[in-house]
């Protein structure tokens, strides 16, 4: 069995999708997202057309003799979940890296919200409004949840206390902190608790909630559901339909099949560092995506 077919988890979908009270996806029928979004999915849908919030186009990434990008294109909308799937090695993490200004193109055009932008440095990406989420999540442990919510963008207390003495306000954090979890339905009892302590995807959606903090327009989520079981699976998840809700257009790494077909909206398939397919989820079989991710189908 070859590597990638251990990876890839085809079917849990359903079982993520009963896992979750047995709600469908909010695919069929009209958007119920955010109000100005462009888009609406599911059968019959009204397409409303204007530009991307992010667009690729032909952007290409050489590492030495490896061809790691190759003319490839990208478009997501706001409030809308793009799947980016693929084999070991296809090019997902360079493509990550390309729009988070970690590893700037080589050629091609980047447009954001119709314009053409280079994006040279992470700074960039975030000041544009994209923010991304490692696999790694690059949460302190030692620190608690609210420091971890705020760390690097620490807020002192207001007034002399602040200025003179450099008090941190840290009532003023945890309150924020609260506010933004309890509003994306993320439960954390105590704020005061080290990261370390908490369970995996109580971690993810830690990592993602500090990601909001910046009020990123798109999130870029490398595999987050790779370490978690069922039930923190469809915690993030549901997480993933939250931020569609709030308009931000989420890029969604994933090998889980499942996963992509409860919460995606396109998926953008690549191969060898090449498009290899742009496929509607909701009306697509996973054995259709399946076959352009290993190259039994060609759709370039
Ligand atoms: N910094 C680098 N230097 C040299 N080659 C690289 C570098 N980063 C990536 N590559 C190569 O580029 C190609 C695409 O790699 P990339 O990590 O983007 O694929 P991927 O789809 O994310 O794979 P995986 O699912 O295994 O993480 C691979 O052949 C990889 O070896």
């Amino acid at each position: 069995m070859s590597r990638l077919r251990r990876k890839i988890v085809i079917g849990t979908g359903r079982a993520l999708a009963l896992s979750r009270g047995g709600r469908t996806h909010p695919r069929s029928g009209l958007h119920r997202g955010h109000a100005a979004s462009p888009r609406s999915r599911g059968e019959g849908e009204v397409r409303v057309t204007g530009p991307p919030l992010l667009a690729l186009r032909g952007v290409s990434k050489r590492f030495g003799a490896v061809q790691a990008l190759k003319d490839v294109d990208l478009e997501i909308h706001e409030g809308e979940v793009v799947a980016l799937l693929g084999d070991n090695g296809a090019g997902k993490s360079t493509l990550v890296k390309v729009i988070s200004g970690v590893t700037p193109a080589d050629k091609g055009v980047i447009e954001w919200q119709g314009r053409a932008v280079q994006i040279r440095t992470p700074r960039i990406a975030r000041r544009l409004g994209i923010a991304t989420v490692y696999q790694n999540l690059a949460l302190c442990d030692d620190l608690d949840v609210a420091e971890n919510l705020f760390l690097g963008r620490e807020r002192r207390c207001p007034g002399v206390r602040g200025r003179l003495f450099r008090l941190m306000d840290t009532g003023g954090m945890r309150r924020e902190a609260r506010g933004q979890l309890d509003a994306l339905g993320i439960r954390v009892p105590d704020l005061r608790t080290p990261v370390a302590t908490l369970s995996a995807g109580q971690r993810q959606t830690v990592a993602i909630s500090r990601a909001l903090l910046g009020r990123p327009k798109a999130i870029l989520l490398d595999e987050p559901t790779a370490a978690l079981g069922v039930p923190q699976a469809s915690h993030v998840l549901d997480l993933v339909d939250e931020l569609r809700e709030q308009g931000i257009g989420v890029i969604l790494i994933s090998h889980n099949l499942g996963d992509v077909k409860a919460v995606a909206d396109e998926a953008a398939v690549l191969r060898l560092g090449r498009n290899n397919g742009f496929f509607h989820v909701p009306t697509t079989s996973q054995d259709r995506i399946f076959s352009a991710m290993v190259g039994a189908t060609t759709n370039a």
